[in-house]
């Protein structure tokens, strides 16, 4: 059948012929390629220009096959039977499944009538798919559910259509099958995505009011503004007002994607496009914001979103001093596009000049070193992540906690706030026990458990965010033979029995060591890094203490025996200027030594002390 596309260039569709929708999943169930498919069908990609995971623009994306932003395109689609003639314009948006970018999807949702939630026919529900389907449910969203991967040898449709059914609540054949591979049952998909999700509505008379629900900065365009709107209509060169802080600014492009984008007339009632208007920072066209007419614009918005918050704050580095302007001008710039990236800085003793950064989540820290190091050539050293704590005194004042060498040292503490989680893991029923005995370890309380069919259980545990954001993840995989797949969200704070353990060398305290732990761990961590350093530094001419302190008091102690390295010991006989060449070179190395008091402490040290430390790598594919 050949497509007619008319309506995929033209804008101001009747919202009746309009269909917004995302596609929400675990991670590598296969949105990205389902979307891929549906650009290919609807013909928006000619077959020849076709990559794969289209969508995922970004190197990073590619690389890890994972979506970091979301996305959207129109796509013109005219139903396979019956009711020939109607072309009908779909906005698909796409979203990406990881935990740390919840945020993200639900932002997409916001702009959407209808989900697809698509869970993959050989794996079945996994936490993320519950995560986003109460999300998507939580803002009234239709639900398409579809089974993909159908062509595996390993599919088990039947089963796996009962398990999504019953928490649907609609019968196993209203699950779609598909093969986002080969495309089987993506065009009836489509159809559906037509009869089952409901027209947008809104206004077409009312006052101008488009939500944002996500922008972009380019290099060369400025900030792309994502925009849907509900009611009247946005057009070119007309001048637009942002609600929540009043600029106006004058609109230099209406457009759609599809899927590159196209300029456009302007965008009416349901339309999903983008706008241009030459602001330089993303965080002038704020996410979740209401765009209106400047004159006899809206009065009321658009209801928004929450603002993230950084949750994990680490320590960035670079490995050399000299290149921290640089380091401070790749945080610049990528803050044009991440308003969730927080930095400030801040120095250390041991590691020079560097930022404090706020993060969402481990894989967005990851991810935001990923780039920094990749995009802007930096090589750096990142200390190892930590929650928010609320400190309370004995006095009544409060500290906010980012970073361990804000912890109060004078007073008397209280009590200690830490960030929880309600964590929600889904695995198959023969590692509940491995599961349970795990998230006590990690202070967890168990919530509650279900079965999803015979053999496959969902476990909810409440469990300290600190707990989580180190191993937690790997353990748990470990544990489960990689079956297990988690999701967590914030579960507001709790009071705990937390302490600063300082690592000191020769009585000096080295800030990029200190953590703050449960008290039950404080001994074993003290251990450990004691332990670790003293491998690392080498002999001094004195003897040098390792020691692991609470406050004033000793945990442990690792001891380095003095030892006078006599560079000239194999120079043997009277050559006098091989001797000062050994000499010279003694002191070039010495260059490369931080001093911590009398002691000196290679760079290489530090770094090996904190990348030997679980800083979670690894952790964007370990959610399966
Ligand atoms: N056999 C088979 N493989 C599929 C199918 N759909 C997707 N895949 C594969 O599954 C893997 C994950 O697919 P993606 O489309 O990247 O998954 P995703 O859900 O977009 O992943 P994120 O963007 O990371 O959330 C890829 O290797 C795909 O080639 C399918 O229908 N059949």
């Amino acid at each position: 059948m050949t497509q007619t596309r008319p309506s995929a260039d033209t804008t101001f569709t009747p919202p009746e012929f309009i269909r917004n929708f995302c596609i929400i999943a675990h991670i590598d169930h296969g949105k990205s390629t389902l979307a891929d498919r549906m650009l290919q069908l609807t013909g928006v990609v000619e077959e020849r220009a076709m990559r794969a995971q289209y969508l995922d623009r970004m190197d990073i994306e590619r690389e890890r096959g994972i979506t970091i932003k979301a996305q959207n395109v129109r796509l013109p689609w005219r139903l396979t039977d019956g009711d020939e003639g109607t072309d009908y314009v779909l906005h698909l948006i796409d979203t990406p499944g990881h935990v740390d970018f919840t945020y993200e999807v639900s932002r997409a949702l916001e702009a959407c009538e209808g989900a697809i939630l698509l869970v993959d026919a050989a794996q079945g529900i996994e936490a993320q798919t519950l995560a986003n389907l109460y999300l998507a449910l939580d803002k009234d969203l239709h639900i398409i559910p579809v089974l993909n991967k159908i062509d595996l040898p390993a599919a088990e449709p039947d089963k796996y259509a009962a398990e999504l059914a019953n928490i649907i609540g609609c019968e196993p054949s209203d699950v779609l099958r598909v093969s986002a591979k080969t495309g089987q049952g993506v065009r009836e998909l489509l159809d559906e995505v037509v009869r089952q999700v409901p027209p947008p509505e809104g206004d077409a008379d009312a006052p101008a009011r488009a939500l944002i629900f996500d922008s972009v900065y380019d290099t060369y365009r400025g900030v792309v503004t994502y925009i849907r709107v509900v009611d009247g209509k946005i057009t070119p060169r007309e001048k637009i007002r942002m609600m929540s802080t009043n600029a106006t600014h004058e609109l230099l492009e209406v457009g759609i994607i599809s899927p590159e984008p196209k300029p456009a007339k302007g965008l009416g009632v349901g339309e999903v496009g983008y706008l241009i208007t030459g602001v330089k920072d993303v965080r002038q066209s704020k996410v979740g914001d209401t765009v209106t007419a400047e004159r006899n614009g809206a009065t009321q918005p658009l209801a928004g979103y929450r603002e993230p918050q950084p949750m994990v704050f680490s320590g960035l580095y670079p490995v050399d001093g000299s290149d921290y302007p640089v380091l401070r001008d790749a945080l610049d710039k990528l803050r044009l596009n991440d308003a969730a990236l927080s930095y400030e800085p801040e120095t250390s003793v041991a590691l020079g000049f560097g930022f404090r950064c706020g993060f969402l989540g481990l894989l967005h820290l990851e991810i935001t070193r990923d780039r920094l190091e990749r995009e802007f050539g930096l090589d750096l050293i990142s200390t190892a992540p930590n929650v928010v704590y609320d400190v309370y005194m004995e006095d009544g004042t409060e500290h906010v906690v980012t970073n361990p060498s804000d912890w109060p040292t004078g007073g008397k503490i209280a009590e200690v706030h830490e960030p929880v989680s309600k964590v929600t893991i889904i695995a198959p029923s023969e590692f509940i026990g491995a599961i349970m005995e795990l998230c006590q370890s990690k202070r967890g309380q168990l919530l509650g458990m279900d079965y999803l069919s015979e053999d496959r259980v969902e476990l909810r545990y409440q469990l300290p965010l600190a707990e989580i954001i180190f191993d937690f993840f790997d353990s748990l995989k470990s544990r489960t033979r990689g079956y297990a797949s988690l999701d967590y969200e914030e579960a507001g704070e709790q009071a705990a029995d937390l302490v600063k353990v300082d690592i000191l060398l020769q009585g000096e305290p080295v800030d990029a060591f200190s953590a703050i732990v449960h008290k039950d761990a404080a001994y074993a961590y003290g251990n450990k890094m004691a332990t670790r350093l003293r491998e690392l530094i080498p002999r001094q001419q004195f003897e040098v203490p390792i020691q692991a302190a609470i406050g004033s008091r000793i945990i442990a102690r690792e001891t380095i025996r003095a030892i006078r390295k006599d560079v000239l010991a194999k120079c043997y006989g009277g050559d006098i200027s091989r001797k000062r060449k050994l000499l010279e070179k003694q002191k070039e190395g010495k260059k490369r030594m931080k001093t911590v008091g009398r002691v000196e402490v290679p760079q290489e040290a530090f770094v090996a002390a904190l990348s030997t430390q679980d800083t979670g790598s690894d952790k964007g594919k370990g959610k399966k």
